[in-house]
């Protein structure tokens, strides 16, 4: 079994990652001194397969179990599905002595994660990520929240998880789109921090069943290094994971949530922080290439559809977090595995760049 340690101090766990761990879920959540009755918040497509047998364990090892479902999709991450667990948990009985389990994406992950950082002013939680983006990426640093119609993630809160169980073997129901989206992270991961990882992202295939556990630990490993730094984006350490985000969060947000998935937005974000990265620093032509060669192997989208404007994209940009006091925080890369946040972007390149992603 892969293990990372994420040490936040008094915040730190463990993300345990293993084909089959599922099976064991209550031993290990148990380990983790999580006692009593618990939330399962889950989507309509993950609950079918995977919260009955869940739910099932938990109980014959003592725990009170209930199941909450979100309809599946980036829409449910919303202040009125917040509202409505909360509601939920209330009248099944949940109170401050409880904990949640996010059983799914990064949807269901930041969700749930959210509803645990505020119900009864805030109760403990454990993440199953169920696909390759909640397990190389969401499950882990405790950003949580919800979208509004302004802006991705406009809303939230910082809230460890107190468990991270994370196995690869549920990726095997997971449809191709969504599958291969996921590796929109870890080429980014690969791109800021690790560029030996690039090397190991060209060995797979967008047909491969899943990644090893070797590599999705590798990938926290990086996460969790960096969050350890910055835990709550203070200092600047941290905003090197929004790589590909900051215009890439501005395209998910300008067409209706869902439309565009979270990878693939991130896919086109990234195409444009590698073309500022080669204006404003000294990334080479050859090496942005190599990446995008990587998230086309993964189909992932590299031209910008008509329908999305320039205008809106840019609208959505200026609520981002990276944007404060009117100054823009740009991650560029300025080699292969090496990351820095910029002030010097302006607006015009970052227009002009969104123009080029158009062909
Ligand atoms: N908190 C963070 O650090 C962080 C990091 C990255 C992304 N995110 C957020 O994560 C979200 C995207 O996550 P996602 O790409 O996992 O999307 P998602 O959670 O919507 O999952 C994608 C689709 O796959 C389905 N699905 C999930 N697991 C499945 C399985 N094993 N079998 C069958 N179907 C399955 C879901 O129902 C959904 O339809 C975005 O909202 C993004 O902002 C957060
Ligand atoms: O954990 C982080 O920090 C990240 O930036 C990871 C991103 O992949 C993720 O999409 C995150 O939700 C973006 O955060 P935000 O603060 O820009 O909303
Ligand atoms: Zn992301």
């Amino acid at each position: 079994m892969a293990s990372v340690h994420v040490n936040l101090g008094s915040r730190s766990y463990q993300v345990l990652c293993d084909y089959g761990i599922l099976e064991n879920a209550a031993k290990h959540i148990q380990e983790a001194g999580l006692q009593g009755k618990v939330a399962i918040i889950t989507d309509s497509n993950v609950g079918p397969y995977y919260s009955k047998t869940l739910v099932e364990k938990l109980n014959t090892a003592g725990y009170q179990a209930t199941t909450h479902s979100v309809p599946a999709g980036e829409a449910s991450k919303s202040m009125s599905k917040v509202e409505l667990l909360c509601r939920e948990m209330t009248q099944d009985g949940h109170d401050r002595s409880s904990f949640v389990i996010a059983l799914g994406g990064g949807v269901v992950g930041d969700l749930a994660g959210f509803v645990a950082s505020v119900f009864y002013r805030g109760i403990p939680f454990v993440q199953i990520p169920t696909t390759i983006v909640s397990l190389v990426d969401s499950s882990v640093g405790g950003k949580t929240g919800v979208n509004i119609a302004e802006g991705k993630n406009l809303v939230g809160a910082f809230h460890q998880p107190q468990l991270v169980l994370a196995d690869p073997a549920t990726l095997s129901t997971l449809p191709g789109r969504e599958y291969r989206e996921g590796y929109a992270e870890a080429i980014k991961h690969a791109a800021i921090r690790d560029a030996a990882m690039l090397t190991e992202l060209e060995a797979l295939s967008p047909e491969d069943q899943a990644p090893a556990a070797e590599l999705i630990a590798r990938n926290i490993s990086i996460k969790a290094r960096v969050v350890e730094e910055d835990e709550q984006e203070i200092s600047g350490t941290r905003a090197l994971l929004n790589f590909g985000h900051t215009i890439g969060h501005g395209i998910e947000a300008a067409v209706p949530y869902g439309t565009l998935l979270h990878g693939e937005a991130i896919s086109l974000g990234i195409r444009a922080a590698l073309l500022l990265s080669e204006e404003y620093s000294t990334l080479t032509p050859q090496d942005s290439e190599r990446v995008l060669k990587l998230l086309d192997t993964f189909q992932l989208p590299l031209t910008l559809p008509t329908k999305i404007k320039t205008e809106v994209v840019l609208e959505k940009m200026k609520r981002d977090k990276k944007f404060s006091g009117g100054t823009i925080n740009f991650v560029l890369l300025d080699k292969l595995g090496s990351a820095f946040v910029s002030k010097e972007v302006t607006w015009k390149s970052i227009e002009q760049t969104i123009e080029t992603l158009r062909s």
